[in-house]
């Protein structure tokens, strides 16, 4: 479990990124944390890992302090960044030296996500192309078995049958012991692989909903262009009519559309937080 309590991080002690924020994340399940460019995405989940500390209010990662950084800690744990690193190694080279500290690692598991993810096997890491490299990393990632696996853009860098397969991959990894926590700001990269959705914007918390409770909360639809039977929290112009999203008062689940619910969470704050704390 990962849990945030009265979380305050700033780069600078007088300017405060987040202010008591407060959340917390549950095994079994896949979290997409959304935020702008600069939101403080990357910022939080180094807090999870311990490279950055909170300013006050704690941060706990499978019952450890992440400030730590224990080896029994770093071992239940893996952090792949926004910019991968890799050495001048083999595969095999570098599965000898960096394998060794996840207990749980399956080397049968990366061989199969590296054929998936269709990567060359023949080559030193480092003589890779950057989005060949990515996916070494998360093939990699996927195969040490950590009960927390956090990844910051996964999906930057990755061609488009890659982005499918990194999908496919994900979840077909989660089991219920395991708590996946992505970041991104490309929302159609996460869609219908999410169970919960974080939203973070000017440092606080938007939204944390799982994507059943959104889906009753709210209705996504193509309106006419006079609608105006409830209050709209967004509105968009699309080809096929006027999208909006409205409270769903009829209790009939609808299909959410994850561009637009950032798009509302982040311009009608307020609106979306008062629904969903109804
Ligand atoms: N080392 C640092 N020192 C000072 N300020 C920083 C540092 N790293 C990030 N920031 C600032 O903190 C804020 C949040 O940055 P962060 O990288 O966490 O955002 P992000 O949501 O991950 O953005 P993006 O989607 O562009 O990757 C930004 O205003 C950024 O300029």
């Amino acid at each position: 479990m990962i849990l945030l309590d009265k979380f305050c991080f700033g780069y600078k002690a007088n300017s405060l990124l987040y202010q008591n924020l407060q959340l917390s994340l549950e095994r079994g399940r896949i979290y997409g944390l959304l935020g702008k460019n600069g939101a403080g995405k990357s910022t939080l989940l180094k807090n999870l890992i311990g490279l950055l500390y909170p300013t006050s209010g704690t941060v706990s990662v499978n019952g450890f302090n992440p400030s730590g950084r224990q080896p029994s800690f770093l071992r239940t744990i893996y952090f792949i960044p926004e910019e991968v690193y890799v050495p001048a190694l083999t595969i095999n080279n570098y599965v000898k030296i960096f394998a060794p500290f996840y207990p749980a690692f399956d080397r049968t598991m990366l061989n199969t996500y590296l054929e998936k993810l269709d990567i060359q096997t023949d080559k030193k890491l480092n003589t890779l192309s950057f989005g060949q490299q990515k996916k070494f990393i998360i093939a990699f990632a996927l195969a040490c078995n950590t009960s927390v696996l956090i990844m910051d853009e996964p999906t930057n860098g990755l061609d488009i049958p890659s982005k499918k397969r990194f999908r496919k991959l994900i979840s077909s990894s989660m089991h219920d012991d395991r708590i996946i926590f992505i970041s991104t700001h490309q929302t159609r990269d996460l869609e219908n692989l999410i169970d919960q959705v974080v939203i973070v914007d000017n440092g606080e918390l938007v939204l944390n909903a799982p994507v059943e409770v959104i889906g009753q909360k709210l209705s996504f639809k193509i309106v006419e262009e006079n609608y105006n039977e409830q209050p709209v929290f967004y509105e968009e112009e699309l080809l096929k009519g006027r999208a909006v999203i409205i409270e769903n008062t009829n209790g009939l689940e609808s299909q959410i559309n994850l561009e637009q619910l950032f798009n509302a969470a982040t311009e009608n704050p307020v609106m979306v937080k008062a629904v969903f704390n109804k």
